[in-house]
């Protein structure tokens, strides 16, 4: 049990609260009021899709995407049941990872790292001892397909992590492509469109334990995100997941049902699909009791593959709304932001009234001092990541210089990641002198906060 008011700005990985079973929640655990987890939060009415004859019963798999493609573009989440994967193998997979957060962390140490890089790794915050918030949970991720390449780079204690674990990851890489080739067909594109990207794509496992929090209304287990991937697949022994529900802006609870799991549309599927299906934004809410596990399969294209829409996705209606990118892109970006005060989403780099809850304004700049310098960078953030340490820097550098400013994105979260603009100049730009900038910031500053919904 930790003391009572311990006093740290951030606690390293092996001596966080959670690991150490704090009886308290210490001040960089606190989230802002606005993402705290009401004790009111309605359940959210998912769709539960039976996936019985999803692949040998032609009138069924039609009833079956029609769900799927209802619950993608309404929720951008469902979950599933007679998904073909047994109890048992759900269950070994769960205990596997139970058992590896009970052993001592000397066994667990050898695994521990902060380098999003690392392809099996234990950690306990999005960045450990880099970023300002911290959350109630302890993870292991590890790379999982093809099985082979990974497997002895796992965990071999508890003995049988490997074999229960291993058990599971296969049959869920085999399940998340059935999905995704009812996904596809559901936009029209044809079961096999992502077959061998995906065949030859990434499988990172995110095994999850988020332990009892003493003070649960106060701290999150993971802070509000929605996933890189193209589909995530996530097995849970507990409630405890809320989705962002973008009809009327208000967290749900996600119902636990037993023996089904949870699918998550991810952001290289938005990204696909030209904005047709969201990526559900996603937060994990805590609990004073029980631990929670979830191991969250994420499936996306290879390391280095970029994701676009697809062509059949773009036309004159649908102008190409977002930028390419790899998980590599992704990971590089992640190692570079803090991801605790809004974890990223893919967003269009255009404006849509669908995602108006939280909106951040990043301008890019050119300096205009003698020879024009470009300043790839946000010089402005408004929301709650206002005092975003890039912005700040850049402010700080950019003293006294005119702006010129080139875009200004109006995101859903972070969000410079996928919304970053590929061409600079089809965006309209203004001449700012710093002053003006600042009026500039003003302004903007009280429209947004005339559009916040909470
Ligand atoms: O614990 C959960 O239910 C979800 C975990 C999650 O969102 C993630 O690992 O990205
Ligand atoms: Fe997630």
């Amino acid at each position: 049990m930790g003391e009572k008011n311990e006093s740290s700005s951030s606690f390293p990985i092996g001596k966080t609260a959670q690991e150490r079973r704090f009886s308290y929640v210490p001040e960089c655990y606190k989230v802002q009021p606005s993402l705290r987890a009401g004790s009111d939060s309605k359940l959210a009415d998912v769709p539960l899709i039976n996936l019985d004859g999803m692949s040998d019963d032609p009138t069924r798999r039609s009833i079956i995407i029609q769900e799927i493609a209802n619950a993608c573009r309404c929720y951008g989440f469902f979950q599933v049941i007679n998904h073909g994967i047994s109890q048992q193998t759900l269950d070994g997979a769960l205990s596997a990872a139970a058992d590896f957060f009970k052993l001592p962390n000397s066994a667990k140490a050898k695994f521990m790292s902060s380098d999003v890089h690392t392809p099996v790794r234990y950690g306990t915050s999005v960045r450990d001892g880099v970023d300002k918030v911290q959350f109630w949970r302890v993870f292991l991720k590890h790379y999982a397909h093809p099985l082979k390449d990974w497997i002895g780079l796992w965990p071999d204690n508890p003995h049988d992590y490997r074999e229960k674990m291993g058990e599971y990851v296969v049959a869920v890489q085999e399940l998340a492509g059935k999905i995704v080739g009812l996904v596809m067909e559901s936009l029209g594109l044809g079961p096999s469109y992502l077959s061998s990207k995906l065949d030859d794509g990434m499988q990172v496992m995110a095994v999850n334990c988020y332990p009892p929090c003493p003070q649960p209304e106060l701290a999150l287990g993971l802070p509000p995100h929605s996933d890189y991937s193209c589909l995530t697949v996530v097995l849970q022994n507990l409630s405890g997941l809320q989705i962002l529900d973008s009809r009327d802006k208000s967290w749900k609870a996600v119902p636990f049902i037993p023996g089904a799991l949870q699918v998550n549309v991810g952001d290289q599927l938005e990204v696909l699909s030209n904005g047709r299906y969201k990526s559900v934004v996603h937060k994990v809410t805590v609990n004073s009791e029980r631990t929670r596990i979830s191991v969250a399969g994420l499936h996306s294209l290879g390391m280095d593959v970029k994701m676009e829409a697809a062509p059949e996705m773009v036309d004159e209606d649908h102008p190409n709304g977002y930028r390419d990118s790899s998980f590599k892109d992704f990971l590089n970006f992640i190692a570079k932001n803090d991801l605790g005060e809004g974890r990223i989403s893919s967003t269009r780099s255009r404006f849509s009234d669908r995602d108006i809850y939280h909106i951040y304004i990043w301008m890019s700049a050119i300096r205009s001092a003698g020879n024009k310098e470009i300043i790839p960078g946000p010089i402005c953030c408004l929301g709650p990541i206002e005092s975003h340490p890039l912005a700040r820097a850049q402010r700080e550098r950019l003293m006294g210089c005119d702006y010129e400013v080139r875009v200004v994105c109006l995101c859903r979260f972070v969000s410079s990641f996928y919304s970053w603009p590929n061409s600079f100049g089809k965006f309209p730009c203004l001449m700012l002198s710093s002053s003006t900038c600042d009026l500039f910031v003003c302004l903007l500053r009280s429209c947004y906060s005339s559009m916040i919904v909470f």
